[in-house]
């Protein structure tokens, strides 16, 4: 039974180092952290739990009008909380580029007085593990800290002022005035090394700074929406582990898909799907260094026996994910099992490669070299799925019902195929071309035969149903036919008539039980931004421009997003913040920004 409410997730802020990263709520509760990497275990967990599970907490002890922004185009967050008796400013980071694991708040004076709550609340292993703390002094330890220790994970919590003891938690109340500050740090070692040295707090905030400024300013992006895509593009950024190169799907697990439902997924991993459609984002904005990161991760994620390919990894390329619950976890709202690791992980889904030679096509055409051995392994991956592409799969949703043929899946075999074709025809690379043809024209008239229903005039979700799925979206997308082809016009059609909910796109309807979970879910962004890009690219732009303004209202005040919306409550559903509600939407933007500058060259008599 649960009697903590849930702080709602639009409510939270994203801190991270690109190794790792943080959910701070408004009111200055640091609940979710995995360290030192993303799918490393919670030592704050109280996002799936109550404050006992593990938190962070420095903020105002009156109720306080809270307002926030990141500084720049930095993750450093800073926090405005206004009360009756003053205002105070809190900032939060997570350092960038030393190979470090810190998290560093301070708080500053601004008028007036207010007291502050801290409370350091440490229980490592996602909420279960309560630490032997010792408070401690001494010339390694350089002044004051405290420590907390279990098994292989250690903390140092330093500060101008540290928090006593109380019943397993460390609280202090304190009164800050105008032009007073005080300065906390958590740093992350592993138990057996030495506790490290004190960090330089005004260098590391401005070299935080520095760095994502200069990373910002590489957007060639310059159509509309352009603040929201370079936040995006930032938390794409932030979601990309900097030294290993794979790229997260959503730094969180099990934030639901229904509120007390089943659907609690973890996300801490790199899809190839997710990844690849990341890559093709950032390459579109101009990012091709981060293409060759992300290369170089896949090269040795997928080395091996094409046949042992995976859909996903974890974020260093290991294999082994096995999904597993938490049971002494209550969940987000209630919504239970909390899960870590991913059973999609053994799933064949027969997209993926589609997506990878799109992704690593498109980033060749930006400049990024061609090697050797990425093309000798895309071959590889080619050649075998020419002795599978026929079998059924779990598809892009990654359904655990019964596999079937799924629509989307072949037409990504397709794009699979024509970008190989492509390799060698465009690009000069080696390979069979004659065969790949072939498979390719298949591929094409099998789509054509039994994934089209004739008498509605629409794509089907698979083969043995009159349903339709969002993903067929993407048919005129990647280039499967011309926008302007009438089977396409009236998949849009069919698409907006059976899944648009109240303004927003659902992926398909869980009613006919194709994915074999119990539940519902609500509008999935990602859809709902590719409805903006089909519109766009089939020539309807007032369509795609209202559809994209409703979107983007959706974002939080630090321009975040989550999976789903719950568009009835009016709040944000799933994991958080989701790459792929970000990607999409930059993807959007770009389709919606080609097709604006299209409609003006018309109007101007530029064009034909
Ligand atoms: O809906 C059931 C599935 O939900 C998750 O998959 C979703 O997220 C993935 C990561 O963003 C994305 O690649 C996939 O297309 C989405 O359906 C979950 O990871 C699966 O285990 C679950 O079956």
């Amino acid at each position: 039974m649960v009697t903590h409410a849930p702080t709602p997730i639009e409510e939270y802020a994203l801190l991270g180092d690109t190794e790792t990263a943080a959910l701070v709520s408004r009111a200055g509760s640091i609940d979710w952290l995995c360290l030192p990497r993303f799918d490393s275990t919670a030592c704050f967990a109280a996002l799936l739990g109550t404050p006992e599970h593990g938190r962070w907490l420095l903020g105002p002890l009156a109720p306080a009008k809270s307002t926030r922004r990141y500084v720049e185009n930095s993750f450093v967050l800073e926090t405005i909380h206004e009360t009756d008796t003053g205002a105070v400013k809190v900032l939060d980071l997570m350092p960038l580029g030393d190979g470090r694991a810190d998290i560093v708040r301070s708080v500053e004076g601004l008028h007036g007085s207010v007291t502050m709550r801290h409370e350091w609340v440490v229980r490592f292993d996602y909420g279960k593990v309560r630490p032997w703390v010792s408070h401690g002094t001494g010339h390694r330890l350089d002044g004051d800290v405290i420590t907390a220790v279990a098994g292989p994970d250690m903390l140092v919590l330093r500060g101008s002022r540290l928090p006593h003891p109380r019943d397993g938690v460390h609280e202090d109340e304190f009164e800050v005035t105008a032009g007073q500050t005080h300065t906390f740090s958590t740093t992350w070692f592993p138990s057996y090394e030495q506790v490290p040295p004190p960090l330089d707090i005004d260098s590391r905030v401005a070299e935080t700074i520095r760095v994502s400024n200069e990373w910002a300013q590489r957007c060639t992006y310059e159509g509309p929406y352009r603040e929201l895509v370079v936040r995006s593009l930032l938390t794409l950024r932030g979601m990309t582990h900097s030294r290993f190169g794979g790229i997260v799907a959503a730094p969180t697990t099990s934030l639901p898909e229904d509120f007390g439902g089943e659907r609690n997924w973890d996300y801490r991993y790199c899809w190839l799907r997710d990844a690849s459609l990341t890559l093709e984002a950032l390459v579109a904005s101009g990012y091709v260094d981060e293409a060759r990161l992300w290369r170089n991760w896949l090269l040795r994620a997928v080395a091996g026996d094409p046949e042992d390919l995976q859909i996903m990894y974890a974020i260093n390329g290991s294999r082994r994910l096995p999904e597993r619950t938490l049971d002494h976890l209550p969940g987000y709202a209630g919504s239970t099992p909390v899960r870590i690791g991913n059973g999609a992980v053994d799933q064949r889904q027969s997209d993926v490669l589609g997506e990878v030679m799109i992704a690593l096509d498109e980033a060749r055409a930006k400049g990024l070299e061609v090697s050797t051995q990425s093309w000798a392994m895309q071959r590889a991956l080619v050649q075998n799925l020419a002795q599978h592409w026929q079998e059924p799969d779990n598809g892009l949703w990654e359904i655990r019902g019964e596999p079937q043929h799924f629509t989307h899946s072949r037409v990504m075999v397709w794009a699979a195929f024509d970008r190989a074709v492509r390799g060698i025809e465009k690009w000069g690379l080696d390979g069979p071309l004659e065969q790949w043809r072939e498979l390719r024209d298949q591929v094409r008239d099998e789509v054509l035969a039994k994934g089209f229903d004739a008498d509605r005039n629409t794509f089907t979700q698979h083969y043995d149903t009159t349903e339709v799925d969002a993903s067929l979206l993407l048919i005129p997308l990647v280039g499967f036919l011309p926008p302007d082809d009438p089977r396409v016009l009236g998949t849009l059609t069919a698409v907006e008539q059976d899944l648009m909910r109240e303004g927003f796109l659902l992926r398909y309807r869980t009613e006919t039980g194709v994915d074999g979970l119990s539940g519902d879910e609500h509008p999935f962004l990602a859809c709902s931004w590719w409805l903006v890009s089909a519109y766009a690219v089939c020539g309807q732009v007032d369509k795609a421009r209202e559809l994209m303004d409703r979107l983007v209202a959706l974002f939080n005040d630090v321009g975040l997003i989550s999976e789903e919306y719950d568009p009835h409550e009016q709040r944000m559903v799933g994991n958080f913040p989701q790459a792929f509600s970000h990607l999409t939407f930059i993807g959007a933007a770009h389709a919606l920004a080609e097709a604006e500058a299209k409609g003006a060259a018309h109007a101007g008599g530029q064009l034909p």
